[in-house]
């Protein structure tokens, strides 16, 4: 079976007029996924390159279809020249100048360091949090230098699950994060007063994450990791507007008819040119103590989601019972270290490590 980097292959003679440089290399094509003999990836077309839409089209299947792919999905999304730049500033790893309100945190600029993985679902209750914070405690385990910000407005519960009881505090006139096994954490829960709902909306929701960018003294990091609110909000818009080069993560359960609104989220990240690193489903099956699985939510519902977003299913979660001991250190929600899921999330972080998974 072709894999990714011979789709790259196959397509690397098609160019930008501009910079003479293949549309691959500076991120004009992208979210390239193949499976069998199906390809899909996106073409982001700048002003110079509109009039090439067709000509594209043509291109880039013949060129796939003499690799031997015979089903080629392209789609093609306009941009203006600025994002086209940005894109090629930050995969070029050149920094980037940005608007001063928008983008000016250097913890953004394509020259930080830190990658950033949002880690996104349809649908509360599905794991995203859990999966928030055992990828960043195994990166931590990798050696990396990590950070969580806790964008879910609605239900924020990292500070809960790493077992944090302190509130951050001033560091001159900037916050500092709090730190717990390791991960260094902001929570849209530490700057809400007893336990009210939330009502933030449209401007505030920008000046929270802006806050949370600008204002926080993270210090070094490799990884920033963003727990956003379920579905397809304000949130996430701010995220993919704010952080262009933020790659996203889908959570879901193993039900297969219960992914519209993930999907809706996984096409949002494509339309605003977000790479989708995969799908994780979580609960997907319970081994009881023979080693025997148990598909109590059903089965193919991260696979399904995967294929139509023509990303990869990143891995499948399985359910920890609640007589296991609890998770590691301090921490409620961390699996344990010998566990199926710690092993799982551990080839995970690997994985992004290694960049097997970009
Ligand atoms: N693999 C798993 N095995 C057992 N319990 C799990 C697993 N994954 C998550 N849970 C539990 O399910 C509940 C919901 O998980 P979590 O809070 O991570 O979901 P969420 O998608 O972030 O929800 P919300 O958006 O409402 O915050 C939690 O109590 C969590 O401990």
């Amino acid at each position: 079976m072709l894999t990714k980097d011979d789709l790259v292959a196959a397509i690397a003679h098609i160019q930008d007029d501009e910079h003479q440089l293949p549309l691959t290399e500076i991120g004009l094509i992208r979210d390239i996924t193949t499976n069998k003999d199906h390809a899909a990836l996106s073409v982001l077309l700048a002003p110079n390159l509109a009039s090439r839409e067709q000509e594209l089209q043509e291109q880039i299947t013949s060129a796939l279809q003499k690799s031997g792919i015979t089903d080629v999905h392209i789609r093609f999304k306009h941009i203006s020249n600025e994002e086209k730049n940005d894109i090629i500033a930050i995969k070029l790893n050149k920094t980037v100048r940005r608007a001063p309100t928008l983008m000016n945190s250097p913890l953004v600029a394509g020259d930080s360091g830190v990658t950033f993985i949002a880690i996104a679902s349809g649908k509360g209750g599905v794991g995203k949090s859990t999966v928030t914070v055992n990828l960043a405690a195994a990166l931590v385990k990798q050696g990396k230098r990590v950070g969580i910000i806790d964008a879910d407005i609605y239900g924020y519960s990292i500070p809960e699950m790493l077992g944090i009881k302190e509130l951050p505090q001033k560091q001159g006139n900037r916050i500092a994060p709090v730190e717990s096994q390791g991960i260094k954490v902001i929570s849209t829960g530490f700057f809400v007063q007893g336990n009210k709902p939330v009502v933030w909306r449209g401007p505030m929701l920008g000046k929270m994450l802006g806050t949370f960018l600008n204002e926080v003294e993270w210090g070094p990091l490799d990884y920033m990791i963003l727990d956003l609110p379920p579905g397809t909000g304000d949130v996430a818009l701010d995220v993919h507007n704010r952080i262009p080069q933020c790659a996203e993560i889908l959570v879901t359960t193993p039900h297969p008819t219960a992914n519209h609104v993930a999907a809706r989220a996984g096409e949002m990240a494509i339309q605003t040119n977000h790479p989708i690193l995969g799908v994780i489903e979580n609960m997907s099956y319970f081994t009881d103590p023979t080693g025997e699985k148990h598909y109590l939510f059903g089965r193919g519902g991260g696979q399904k989601l995967a294929d139509e977003l023509n990303t990869k299913l990143l891995a499948e979660v399985p359910i920890q019972s609640s007589d296991a001991p609890e998770g590691s250190g301090s921490s409620p929600t961390l699996f344990r270290e010998s566990s199926e899921q710690w092993h799982i999330f551990m080839e995970l972080a690997a994985s992004i490590v290694s960049k097997k998974v970009d």
